[in-house]
């Protein structure tokens, strides 16, 4: 029963998927931190690698990059894999002075320009929020584990690269704590279905000051904080 952008069965996606933005984290989540993973589908070079996180099933898939694209994964996923559960692991660029390079934000709710928030319902605009079970199942995990994590709402932007720059003072201002590209997507996706999302983000630039930015090969790599959330989000 394959779908136009996922080759494989129903029974070869786990209910819960952690799903990063890069396809290269995906494959290094699920080489390095899980056990008995099998690739079931790699349309696109996007794999999809099913096995266990301490014997809970879970699939390690990417969205690529911006709304449409991880809108196309996640209805694939919720609507014809039985899907249940997805935990989106990605980076994200500081807007809060409250946020540094390589914090952890577990994002309750975002804020976006694209038009998932406005298009399902006229005239009013959706907000977009995380599931409260996987975001409390994420935070109690980072608390015990001695570790900082910032809760609160994020910016999904259509846009890597911006003119309206001129915006984010007041997302700042609002309490609005980063800017990325799918959280957006993937709670109206989530909604849309019936079925669970959170995103948990690594910050990997600041918008206020860019001297401590990660390098592309750090961003690809330095998730283990964040996927340890994921997981305890998903299995919650
Ligand atoms: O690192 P990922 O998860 O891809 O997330 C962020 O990085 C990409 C932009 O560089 C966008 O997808 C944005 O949301
Ligand atoms: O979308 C993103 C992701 C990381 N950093 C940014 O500034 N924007």
């Amino acid at each position: 029963m394959a779908t136009p952008h996922i080759a494989c069965e129903r029974g070869d996606i786990a209910p819960l998927v952690i799903m990063p933005g890069d396809p290269k984290r995906a494959e290094r989540i699920a080489r390095d931190h899980m056990e008995g993973v099998k690739l079931v589908s790699d349309v696109r070079g996007i794999g999809a690698w099913t096995g266990t996180f301490d014997g809970v099933p879970v699939t390690a898939m990417a969205s690529g990059m911006g709304v449409p694209s991880l809108s196309i994964y996640a209805t694939e996923l919720y609507s014809q894999f039985g899907v249940e559960r997805i935990c989106r692991v990605g980076t994200c660029g500081g807007i809060s002075s409250k946020v540094k390079v390589k914090d952890v934000i577990v994002a309750v709710s975002a804020h976006t320009n694209s038009s998932v928030a406005t298009i399902d319902v006229p005239g009013v605009s959706l907000s977009l929020a995380a599931s409260y079970e996987m975001l409390r199942g994420a935070v109690d995990q980072a608390r015990r584990a001695g570790r900082t994590v910032h809760v609160g709402p994020v910016y999904t932007s259509d846009f890597f690269y911006s003119a309206r720059t001129d915006i984010i003072p007041a997302l700042d201002r609002l309490g609005t704590l980063g800017v990325e590209m799918e959280a957006a997507g993937l709670y109206a996706c989530a909604a849309a279905h019936g079925k669970e999302a959170l995103a948990v983000l690594t910050v990997s630039d600041h918008l206020k000051d860019g001297s401590g930015d990660l390098t592309a090969d750090e961003r690809e790599t330095m998730f283990a904080d964040s996927l340890q959330a994921a997981v305890a989000a998903l299995k919650a």
